[in-house]
């Protein structure tokens, strides 16, 4: 079974509404092939709603973030029960922005994507190393200890609802784009420790997807990865270009099912 090509789009804290409506019009334009990939746009929190009622079927949205309780004095958080009740399917945690910026630990990134599979919503779970812990030959220590933290909450079942998105921070928006050999062999040790630690059932299902400075023009090579899933897209997806990247999943998909 060839597993379905994922791309996301991380709008991050950008674009307004005119320019977000246009943007989502020129994807819709484009026309998902939904059977070789998945597309989820993930707009500012105040967009999701205009825009996931103007993309066409075959472009979903996700929250870029949510709180892990389901309602309270939290003033300026969105509960997962709220994403659930305007009709949201995915919610990305975990981001490094969120991790660094915002302190989110380990702990509360698991207790975060368990919360939301028990609303019912899917989790793009990011992981990912800094420069720093690269360069100190700790990156399978980093991404480990980050998975590790989420195997401990959920159950064997529950990793059908995630995506693993390996984002290595020093290629988050810096046009470093990890090579296509090296964004490889860090997913294709992802997905051995899925296997120790999980289940080869969970390894062999799971789609882990690469992102950090993905573009129209790396992506293809990216995706033709054996172990690369498809791609979380920043500022690309920005851009018209980020239909290249949706088509470059495509054909990807094409190639690995016919091996
Ligand atoms: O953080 C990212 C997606 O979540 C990647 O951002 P860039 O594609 O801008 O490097």
């Amino acid at each position: 079974m060839t597993r379905k090509l994922f791309v996301g789009g991380n709008f991050k804290m950008n674009g307004d509404l005119e320019s977000l409506t246009k943007l989502v019009q020129q994807f819709n334009e484009a026309d998902v092939d939904v059977e070789s990939a998945e597309v989820v746009i993930a707009p500012p929190a105040l967009y999701i709603l205009p825009l996931k009622e103007h993309a066409r079927a075959g472009i979903q949205v996700a929250a870029q973030n949510a709180h892990q309780l389901p309602a309270g004095a939290y003033t300026g958080e969105i509960s997962l029960q709220q994403l659930k009740d305007i009709g949201l399917k995915w919610v990305i945690l975990g981001h490094s922005e969120r991790r660094t910026i915002f302190h989110e630990s380990d702990e509360l990134i698991a207790e975060k994507t368990a919360a939301a599979l028990k609303a019912g919503i899917q989790v793009i779970f990011c992981i990912g190393e800094t420069l720093e812990e690269r360069e100190g030959d700790k990156t399978e220590e980093v991404v480990t200890r980050q998975t590790e933290a989420l195997a401990k909450v959920i159950s064997e079942d529950d990793w059908k609802h995630i995506v693993v998105a390996y984002e290595p921070v020093w290629a988050i928006g810096t046009g470093k784009v990890a090579t296509p050999e090296v964004a490889q062999d860090t997913h294709k040790m992802i997905r051995s420790f899925l296997a120790k630690r999980i289940s080869q059932k969970v390894a062999d299902e799971t789609r882990i997807i690469y992102g950090g400075s993905v573009a129209g023009k790396n992506a293809k090579e990216l995706c033709n990865q054996p172990d690369i899933d498809g791609a979380l897209v920043g500022g690309a997806s920005l851009k018209p270009e980020f239909v290249d990247i949706i088509r470059a999943a495509e054909e990807s998909f094409k190639a690995k099912s016919k091996l």
